[in-house]
């Protein structure tokens, strides 16, 4: 059947099993593809919701995207269907889940340099792959990334990913913390927006806690416009450059990935 690209996926290909995770607009199952006993994550969208938040055409955008991407760190949609109230996205399973909840469970709440360097590598390697494929993620954080049973990291949730260039503002939504100054100030960004967020990444793998956090949207936006960063002593000085030359407010002088994958810190802590 899978073989055959003409062939209906239907939730009767499907038993969904335990519940992994809830996100705003449905739930995540793991589920067993019938046939090949295959397993998969199968994220439920209600419908009604999708409609009423209007993002159809994220949910949509995310389809098309993720259909034409193929890489070992990138979650991979394997297909999608629906039916009168839920679309279905069937993603390959991530047997360790959420790397955020490995991060707030480390000793101390940050990654020792192996970790940080392994898991910065591989996500700076997905997003090297976007980029040549004129997509930029936009929402690079701990919570977007997932953990194989082996211990690699997925990039997933394309569900703000864009076609470059894109000067379509981001509603803003959940964390502020990776938000770099050009979307901060309301200016047009590109793929050097996830150079910022890589920075950030990397701040927050080796602190525990992300550069700009603050009490307050505001104090944060600060923060972030005057790139105010300070490190705890346990941070190694390889890592502080690293992320000093990725949170550049001018994005023009941030590091390139391919320049990340080559860094001196990531190479050899990796
Ligand atoms: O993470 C967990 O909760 C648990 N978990 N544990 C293991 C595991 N293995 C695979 N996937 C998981 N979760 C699904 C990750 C996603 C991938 N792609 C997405 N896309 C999306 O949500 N799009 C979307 C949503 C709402 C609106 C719009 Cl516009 C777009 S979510 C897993």
């Amino acid at each position: 059947a899978y073989g055959n690209p003409e062939y209906e996926w239907s939730l009767n290909d499907f038993e969904l099993g335990k519940r992994l995770g809830r996100g705003k607009f449905g739930r995540v199952y793991c589920g067993r593809e019938k046939r090949s006993g295959y397993i998969v994550a199968v994220k439920t969208l209600v419908k009604y919701e999708v409609a009423k938040e209007k993002v159809e055409h994220l949910v949509l955008r995310e389809i098309e995207i993720q259909s034409h991407l193929k890489h070992p760190n990138i979650l991979q949609l394997l297909t999608w269907f629906h039916d009168d109230f839920r679309i279905y996205l069937v993603l390959e399973y991530a047997g360790q889940g959420e790397l955020y909840r490995h991060l707030k469970n480390s000793p101390g709440g940050y990654f020792n340099e192996h970790l940080a360097a392994k898991y910065l590598y591989q996500v700076a390697d997905a997003l090297n792959y976007c980029h040549k494929n004129q997509v930029i993620h936009r929402d690079i954080k701990p919570e977007n990334l997932l953990l194989t049973s082996r211990g690699d990291v997925k990039l997933a949730d394309f569900g703000w990913s864009v076609h470059t260039p894109s000067l379509k503002r981001k509603t803003m939504c959940g964390t502020l913390d990776y938000l770099p100054p050009e979307m901060v100030e309301g200016r047009s960004y590109s793929i050097h927006v996830d150079q910022w967020c890589l920075g950030v990444l990397c701040y927050e793998f080796v602190c525990g806690y992300p550069p700009f956090e603050s009490n307050s949207s505001e104090e944060t936006y600060q923060k972030i416009k005057t790139v105010q960063i300070k490190f705890p002593s346990q941070v190694q000085p390889g890592a502080i450059d690293l992320i000093k030359k990725l949170l550049i407010h001018d994005m023009t002088k941030r590091l390139t990935l391919p320049e990340v994958l080559k860094h001196e810190w990531v190479v050899t802590n990796m």
